[in-house]
């Protein structure tokens, strides 16, 4: 017996991962209880004080449905925070078992345009790529380039070349991050005089590499000087433009090539540059598109078991992150279910006080690791690992064995790799095959990763969530409103078209999934419905408090307390939560505004461009978010100064909103001044603090709107229109 345990006891010991439970879950659990009695009260207080109508019945109803909403949806909420894990991966023991005989991996990225998109950036995030800690015979690095751009080509050509120096020196003074961009900034003069004058070379090699590309991109020619160097340049002379040419693939570095070593003579990785064919007539599918691309085109190549993909801006922060994902992979008792894992997504340029509210702290260390426990993360598109069979659309089978040793080591000649490849790549290949819905990344949705993963839980595979301390991946986030109600129109308008789909999480998913993983998944299906509601709520009982309509119980009613209740400990818990995932007081104050701004705007056109689609009005898009800001606007963001500066008609409703409230904040305030009854006073308690506080939250946008003087300000015809809006809106009948 005693045998027994100690055995079962050193299996575990010798698991490549832990999983560990996340403390603190009575007090959270009472809280979550005693918030879930306070809305219950708070509906019944509502269904049973109904007034008669013409005295505010309708906004009455109104209320108890924007309030059922919520309640409705915090309970969805909830779903992530009732178990919540975290995963810790054990390198050493995959090294003890495994040493060096490890899988191949394909990791591919994705750019779109060189312009939102420099490609010295790209660039970076390839290098630090290309210097993981594994084996470089088992590394396959492939760049999609939506944008057929010979630029993009030219930088990694440039690219190729100066990997023979980053590589050697990476592993030599074993630095962090490994992407020089991120890497030289921050990194001291080293003090041994060899090893400065390495480090000096490097960093001179590189500066001047960025410098070429950057010149080069802004001129927008390759100069025929350098065109001669390689074959690869001549695939532009044809002409065509991003949106019409033939398929590209071209393989810079063949990893089989005995010849292709570093600086020290080591293997390098395999470096591919792929530009999938573009037709105007062809629908091209954005993202997905180049994805399953890439897919197809790797298989010829490299075919490796497992696939790694990031967004262009998304560079390694830290070579481990390969073998800590294989740790998931190659644990001997669970492993076979796995089919990706996920790291977070994280950014390198938020300001200390996350002013567009875009950190993603509480989603990266909450909510992650609350779906995990139920059968696993979202897919998020970026900075994930694949098992390629699942990706492809196996079905998870208990007796499916993986070939971790596959990954051709073709004797082929590069040449007649890349000619069958660039078949694989063309706009017909697809046409009548299931790529796209039953292979690969589904079609058809703006957050196709999000779909694509819940697919892969519905054929039966789980995924895994790892957020080691140091940051796996870092990337570039949105740094103004604009371009953070943009992403987040995406986001919201596809996780809510996936919800009104088929693919709905609780059809599509019952009983291929548990039910607090499909709630888990529409947490962010229902982020755009939010907006109607929520729209209500800051409209309406402001509206009511300057007209003298009461929605809420009076101050002496034993009623208030559900409400206060409610909106007190909710807040505090997502306070608490946002502090210990890393927000500052501010921060959090920042996100309350941010939700405000992304639920009347963002998600409002998420729901209305669903229900355009639904009528076929509207066909989806894919706005790549840009990842460069002018001078002026970076200052602003440094210095966590809201950004307007267009007539964008969102900063219109953003606005309207805000003069609304402070409107009638005023008019009904001073009505009860110059009536002197303080017991009116008692039946608004509770609308003049709702009202207040979003005048309070609001103070940035008063301020873009009357006091700044800068070019990021609101402008005046914003204002002029939002007041007019805002006059109308006054008009308004409460009954
Ligand atoms: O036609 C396209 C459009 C985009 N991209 C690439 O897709 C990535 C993501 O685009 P980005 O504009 O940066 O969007 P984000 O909102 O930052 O992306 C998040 O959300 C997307 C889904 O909406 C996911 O695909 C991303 O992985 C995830 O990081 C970038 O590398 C683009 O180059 C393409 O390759 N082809
Ligand atoms: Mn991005």
């Amino acid at each position: 017996m005693r045998r027994l345990r100690e055995d079962r006891r050193r299996g575990e010991m010798e698991r490549l991962f832990a999983t560990e439970k996340i403390g603190g879950r009575a007090l959270y659990k009472l809280q979550a209880i005693t918030v879930l009695v306070g809305i219950y009260l708070v509906l019944c207080y509502r269904v049973t004080h109904v007034p008669a109508a013409a005295a505010g019945r309708a906004a009455w109803l109104g209320m108890l449905a924007a309030e059922l909403w919520f309640g409705f949806y915090w309970v969805i909420t909830q779903s992530v925070r009732w178990c919540p894990i975290r995963r810790r991966a054990f390198k050493d023991r995959l090294a003890a078992r495994y040493g060096e005989r490890l899988p191949c991996v394909d990791i591919f990225v994705c750019t779109a345009d060189p312009q939102s998109e420099p490609p010295s950036l790209v660039m970076a995030t390839i290098l630090s790529l290309m210097a993981y800690n594994y084996p470089p015979e088992k590394l396959n690095v492939y760049l999609s380039d939506d944008g057929g751009s010979i630029l993009t080509f030219y930088a990694l050509w440039e690219t190729s070349a100066f990997a023979k120096h980053w590589l050697p020196f990476c592993r030599r003074y074993n630095i962090e991050p490994r992407s020089p961009a991120a890497y030289f900034p921050q990194s001291d003069k080293p003090n041994d005089p060899r090893a400065f004058e390495e480090w000096s070379l490097v960093k001179g090699l590189y500066e001047e590499m960025t410098e070429r590309i950057d010149s080069i991109v802004r001129s927008g020619k390759v100069p025929e000087e350098i065109k001669v160097n390689h074959k690869g340049f001549s695939e532009w002379s044809t002409g065509g433009n991003s949106k019409d040419h033939q398929p590209i693939v071209q393989i810079l570095i063949d990893g089989k090539d005995r010849d292709a070593v570093d600086k020290e003579g080591n293997a390098l990785p395999t470096l591919v540059y792929m530009a999938r064919e573009k037709r105007p007539q062809y629908h091209h599918n954005f993202k997905a598109g180049a994805m399953n691309a890439l897919i197809r085109v790797s298989s010829m190549i490299s075919n490796s078991p497992i696939i790694m993909n990031v967004d262009c801006d998304m560079y390694s922060n830290n070579s481990d992150s390969i073998r800590e994902a294989l740790c998931f992979f190659l644990d001997e008792e669970t492993g076979h279910k796995i089919a990706f894992v996920q790291y977070p997504q994280n950014y390198n340029n938020m300001t200390k006080n996350n002013i567009y509210g875009n950190s993603l702290n509480v989603i990266n260390q909450v909510e992650m690791g609350g779906m995990d426990a139920w059968g696993g993360p979202l897919y998020i598109g970026t900075g994930c690992f694949h098992r390629r069979e699942a990706l492809c659309g196996r079905t998870f089978t208990k007796d499916y064995k993986e070939d971790w040793d596959r990954g051709i080591k073709t004797q082929q000649r590069i040449d007649l790799s890349e000619e069958k490849a660039k078949s694989l790549a063309t706009c017909t290949y697809e046409l009548n095959t299931l790529w796209g819905n039953k292979i690969g990344l589904k079609y058809g949705c703006p957050v196709e990763d999000v779909i694509t993963g819940l697919a892969i839980h519905c054929r039966g595979w789980r995924s895994v969530y790892n957020d080691p301390p140091r940051a796996a991946f870092v990337g570039v986030g949105p740094t103004t409103i604009a371009q953070t109600i943009l992403q987040h129109k995406r986001w919201s308008e596809g996780n809510f078209s996936i919800f009104l789909s088929k693919y709905c999480p609780f059809l599509f998913g019952h009983g291929k999934t548990r039910l607090p993983h499909q709630m888990g998944y529409c947490i962010y299906g229902l982020w755009a419905p939010n907006s109607l509601p929520t729209l209500y709520y800051v409209v309406i009982p402001s509206l009511g408090l300057l007209k003298g309509t009461s929605l809420f119980p009076e101050i002496m009613s034993p009623w208030i307390t559900p409400f206060i209740y409610v909106s007190v400990v909710k807040n505090i818990y997502s306070l608490y939560e946002a502090l210990t995932s890393g927000d500052t007081l501010r921060g959090w104050w920042n996100g309350q505004r941010m939700w405000m701004v992304k639920r009347i705007t963002s998600y409002l056109y998420g729901v209305i461009d669903n229900i355009r689609k639904l009528l076929g009005l509207s066909k989806m898009g894919f706005v790549v978010s840009s990842k460069v800001s002018d001078e002026d606007e970076s200052k602003r963001y440094e210095q966590e100064i809201m950004e307007f500066g267009t007539s964008s008609p969102e900063y219109v409703i953003i606005a309207t909103i805000a003069l609304l409230n402070l409107v009638c904040l005023v008019g009904g305030l001073a009505q009860f001044l110059t009536s002197g009854q303080n017991m009116l006073l008692n039946n608004f308690f509770l609308q003049v603090i709702l009202c207040g506080l979003l005048v309070v939250i609001n103070i940035p946008i008063y301020e873009a709107m009357f006091l700044r003087k800068d070019r990021g300000r609101i402008p005046f015809s914003v204002t002029l229109a939002s007041l007019g809006f805002m006059m109308l809106a006054l008009f308004v009948p409460i009954v």
